[in-house]
C-alpha cells in the first residue's frame, strides 16, 4: 500500500527515497542507508505517518533504537510530529523487554517489581560472593568476572535461565555452596544473588522474554497482535538474540521495517551480525529494498574522504554517499613530533576556532581508546579549555547517582543491594558489626536485611544508631509515594535522608551538581515518557541508561570514543591518535576484524558536519618499535587531505611497507585461527591436546595437552592442526 502522500509539511521535507521508506508501510521493508542520509528522520516520519495519516494507534507500534538516547530523541520527535502524548513502544530491545516483563513476569513467577541490574549492582553482588568465598581480585577482577558471566550466559551455558526460573532459591544456593572452581563459584553465586532480589541483567531480560513467548502461547499472541508495525534502527548491529525476538514479534502482522548501514557494523565483537541486514531479503521473500544515499550531514570534502576510506574494504557492497551540502574546508591532517605536541596543536586549533566564534560545544574529540586522552586532558587543563569526557566513570555509575537511585529503590523494592549501599550513607552508625548482626538474623529468618532491621531496630545492638529513623524514613516514603511525580519523591528523599546535607558538609559541589542533573533528567523523563511514569517504571528503565544518555555539555568540548559517537553528529571533529597500533588497534588479529576497524574509522569520519581533523604523533610501541601513521589516513586519496606540513621524508613509504607486511600475516577470519572449546588439536612440539578455554584478550588458547599435568596458554599465532 503506497497511498498518495503529497501532503503535509512533514512529507515535503523528505527526498524521494525517504518518502518511499516512509510510505511503504505494509510487509517487509529494508532500507540500506548511508551515513547521515536521514535514517532517523525517515524513521520518525514513518511513525508519524502511521499515526497521523493511517490512524494507527501509537501503542500498536514498536520502534527499536540502539541506545536510550536515540529512543528519547525519537520520542521527542514523534511527540512533536504527532502531538500525541502516547509515543507507543519506542525503546531499545532491552527497554522493550522490560515493558513485556512488567506486564507478564508472572509467567516466570517473578514479581512485577523485579530489579533491572546494572554493572554497579553486579559488582555489589560480586563483592558479596568474593567475601563469602574468600576470592580476591587476583582470582579475577570484577570486570573480568562480569565478562565471564556474560560469555557463560550467552554461549557456554545458554540454558542458565531455566535454573533461574525453575529452581527454588535454596536449590540455587546449594549449587553455589557446592561450586568448586572459581568460575562456578562466581557464576552460581551470581545466579543465586540475582534470584534472591529478583534481579535481571541485560541478558536475562531478553532470555526471559523469549522464554515466556516460547512457553506461553497466549502471551506471545497478545504481543504479536499488539505490535501491528515494527521498525528497527541500526539493524546492521543486531545480534542473534535480538534477531530471534524480532522474528517472533513480527510473525503475526508481518509488517517489519528495518534500516541500517552495512558500512557501520561496529559491534561484531559483541555478537552483532551484519549478515542479518544483507540477507534480509532472502529470509523474508517479497522484501522491498530502498536505498538512501544522499547525505545531508557533511561537506563534500568530508564525504569524499570517508568514501575513499571505506572503499578500501574488500568485503562490502560498493556504494557512495552523495553530498547534499555546499562545499566546506579541506580535511586537515596534522602529524606531530610527540604526543604532547599533538595535544598542544589540537588545543591551539580549538582556541583558534573558538576565537573565530565556534562554541566549544560544537567541537568533539574522537578516539579509538580512552588512554589516548591522557595527554590531551593535561593540555586542556593547562589551557583552561572546558571539556567533558563521555565515559570513564559513567554518569549512572557515579557514587552519588547510584546512592540516590538506591534510595528510590529502597522505597519500592527494599532489596539487600540498595540497603547495603545506603543504610550508612549518611553515617547512621551502622558499621560492620551491626551489619553482621542483621545478616545473621536475615539468614536465620529467611528475610531481607531491611526486614531484619525492621524487626530488631529496638534491640540494644542498635543503641546509639539512627536505625529507627532510617526505618521510619523508608516506611514514610513507601507509604506515601504512590501517585507523586518521581522527581518530587527524589528531591524529598535526598533532603529528608540527610544525603544532600552530607555532601554539602563535605563540600562535594561536583556531586551535588550531578544530583541536580539527575533530578533534571528524571523530570525530563517524566515529561517525555508518555506512559504513566511510576517510580517502578522509572527505576526499571533507569538501569538501562548509559553515560551518553545524560550529561550536559553546554559550553564544553566533548571527548568520547568512536563507539560512543555512533549515531551522533558534530559540527567539528578531531579524530586523534591516528597511529597503527592505536587505530587500528593492536588487538586486531584478522582481516575481518581489520575491515570492522575501518568501518569504525568511517563512522568516526562521517560524524563530522563541517570540519574534520586527523591527528597523530611520532611515538613508539611498548617494545620500542616505531608507531606508524594509521593505515586509515593512508587509505584516503592524498589529494583529499590537506597536511599542515608535509610528513617527514620516507615516513609514508616506511608506513606502507609495514602495513603491507602486517597485512600478509593476518588470517582471513577468526574461525581460521580460533578453535572452539573442546576442540582436539595437535601442536608441533607438545603433541595432542584439548582446548579448554579461549583467552581473546591475550590472543591465546588455553590447552590441556595429553602429555602434561597442567594447561598452557598458546598464542593464536602458532599454527595448530585440528584433530
Ligand atoms: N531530506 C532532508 N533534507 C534536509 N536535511 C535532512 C534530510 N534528511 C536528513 N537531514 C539531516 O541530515 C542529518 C543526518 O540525518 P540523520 O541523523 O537522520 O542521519 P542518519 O542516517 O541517522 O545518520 P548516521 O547513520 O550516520 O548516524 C540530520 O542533521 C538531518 O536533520
Amino acid at each position: 500500500m503506497t497511498p498518495d502522500i503529497e501532503y503535509g509539511n512533514l512529507i515535503q521535507k523528505l527526498n524521494t527515497a525517504q518518502r518511499e521508506a516512509v510510505s511503504t508501510t505494509e510487509g517487509f521493508v529494508r532500507v540500506i542507508a548511508g551515513a547521515g542520509s536521514g535514517k532517523t528522520r525517515a524513521l520518525s516520519c514513518r511513525f508519524a505517518f502511521l499515526v497521523n495519516e493511517l490512524g494507527i494507534l501509537p501503542g500498536n507500534i514498536l520502534c527499536v533504537t540502539f541506545t536510550n538516547k536515540a529512543a528519547n530523541e525519537m520520542r521527542q520527535r514523534i511527540h512533536n510530529l504527532t502531538g500525541d502524548n502516547d509515543t507507543g513502544y519506542v525503546n531499545t530491545f532491552h527497554g522493550f523487554c522490560v515493558s513485556v516483563l512488567q506486564e507478564d513476569s508472572f509467567a516466570v513467577q517473578y514479581p512485577k517489581s523485579f530489579l533491572v541490574l546494572d554493572n554497579a549492582d553486579v559488582d555489589a553482588m560480586l563483592q558479596i560472593i568474593y567475601e563469602e568465598r574468600g576470592l580476591t581480585l587476583r582470582n579475577m577482577t570484577f570486570s573480568m568476572a562480569r565478562d565471564r558471566i556474560e560469555i557463560l550466559k550467552l554461549f557456554k551455558r545458554p540454558d542458565y535461565y531455566r535454573d533461574m526460573i525453575a529452581l527454588p532459591l535454596e536449590a540455587l544456593k546449594e549449587k553455589y555452596d557446592n561450586a568448586v572452581t572459581v568460575e562456578d563459584i562466581i557464576f552460581y553465586g551470581y545466579l543465586y544473588q540475582e534470584k534472591k532480589c529478583f534481579g535481571l541483567d541485560y541478558n536475562d531480560l531478553i532470555k526471559f522474554t523469549l522464554y515466556i513467548f516460547k512457553e506461553r502461547e497466549e502471551i506471545r499472541l497478545k504481543w504479536q497482535q499488539r505490535l501491528e508495525y515494527i521498525m528497527i534502527d541500526e539493524f546492521q548491529d543486531i545480534d542473534y538474540l535480538q534477531y530471534e525476538l524480532m522474528e517472533v514479534l513480527c510473525a503475526w502482522h508481518k509488517n517489519l521495517f528495518v534500516v541500517g548501514d552495512p558500512d557501520q557494523t561496529i559491534y561484531t565483537w559483541r555478537g552483532a551480525d551484519g549478515s542479518y541486514l544483507l540477507d534480509f531479503d532472502k529470509k523474508f521473500p517479497g522484501t522491498k529494498t530502498v536505498m538512501m544515499m544522499e547525505n545531508y550531514r557533511s561537506t563534500p570534502q568530508i564525504l569524499a574522504a570517508a568514501n575513499s576510506l571505506i572503499a578500501k574494504n574488500t568485503k562490502r557492497i560498493p556504494k557512495e554517499l552523495l553530498p547534499m551540502l555546499p562545499d566546506g574546508g579541506p580535511v586537515v591532517c596534522h602529524f606531530a613530533d610527540r604526543q604532547d605536541a599533538e595535544a598542544k596543536w589540537i588545543s591551539e586549533e580549538i582556541k583558534r576556532l573558538h576565537e573565530a566564534g565556534m562554541p566549544y560545544s560544537e567541537i568533539t574529540l574522537l578516539y579509538r581508546a580512552h588512554y589516548v586522552t591522557r595527554a590531551i586532558e593535561q593540555v586542556f587543563l593547562q589551557e583552561k579549555i572546558p571539556y567533558t569526557i563521555y565515559s570513564g566513570v559513567q554518569f549512572y555509575d557515579r557514587m552519588e547517582i547510584k546512592d540516590a537511585l538506591c534510595y528510590l529503590r529502597m522505597i519500592v523494592y527494599k532489596d539487600d543491594l540498595s540497603f547495603r549501599r545506603i543504610v550508612n550513607a549518611p553515617k547512621r552508625n551502622m558499621g560492620k558489626r551491626r551489619m553482621e548482626f542483621l545478616q545473621d538474623y536475615a539468614e536465620q529468618h529467611s528475610c531481607t536485611l531491611y526486614q531484619a532491621l525492621q524487626a530488631t531496630w529496638e534491640d540494644p545492638v542498635f543503641k546509639g544508631t539512627k536505625a529507627g529513623q532510617f526505618v521510619a524514613l523508608v516506611e514514610r516514603f513507601a507509604g506515601g509515594q504512590a501517585g507523586r511525580p518521581v522527581s518530587e519523591v527524589l528531591a524529598d528523599i535526598l533532603n529528608e535522608s540527610g544525603y544532600e546535607k552530607m555532601l554539602r558538609t563535605e563540600g562535594s559541589q561536583e556531586r551535588l551538581d550531578n544530583l541536580a542533573e539527575l533530578k533534571q533528567s528524571v523530570y525530563e523523563y517524566e515529561t517525555t515518557c508518555g506512559e504513566e511514569c511510576t517510580l517502578e517504571h522509572y527505576l526499571s528503565h533507569v538501569a538501562l541508561f548509559t553515560n551518553t544518555d545524560s550529561l550536559d555539555s553546554k559550553g564544553k568540548v566533548k571527548l568520547m570514543t568512536v563507539h560512543a559517537a555512533k549515531g551522533l553528529e558534530f559540527p567539528c571533529v578531531f579524530l586523534c591518535g591516528m597511529n597503527e597500533g592505536i587505530f587500528p588497534s593492536r588487538k586486531v588479529r584478522t582481516l575481518e576484524a581489520m575491515e570492522e576497524e575501518r568501518r569504525l574509522a568511517f563512522v568516526a569520519a562521517t560524524r563530522a558536519e563541517n570540519r574534520l581533523y586527523l591527528t597523530r604523533a611520532e611515538s613508539r610501541n611498548f617494545d620500542g618499535s616505531p608507531q606508524y601513521p594509521s593505515r586509515f589516513i593512508l587509505d584516503i586519496d592524498r589529494q583529499l587531505i590537506q597536511f599542515t606540513k608535509e610528513p617527514r621524508e620516507g615516513l609514508i613509504k616506511e608506513a606502507e611497507d609495514y602495513i603491507e607486511l602486517s597485512r600478509k600475516y593476518l588470517p582471513d577470519s577468526e574461525s581460521d585461527i580460533v578453535f572452539p572449546v573442546g576442540q582436539r588439536i595437535r601442536h608441533a612440539v607438545f603433541g595432542a591436546g584439548t582446548v579448554t578455554d579461549v583467552d581473546r584478550d591475550r590472543g591465546a588458547h588455553v590447552i590441556q595437552f595429553d602429555s602434561m599435568d597442567t594447561p598452557r596458554r598458546i598464542s593464536f599465532r602458532v599454527k595448530m592442526e585440528r584433530i
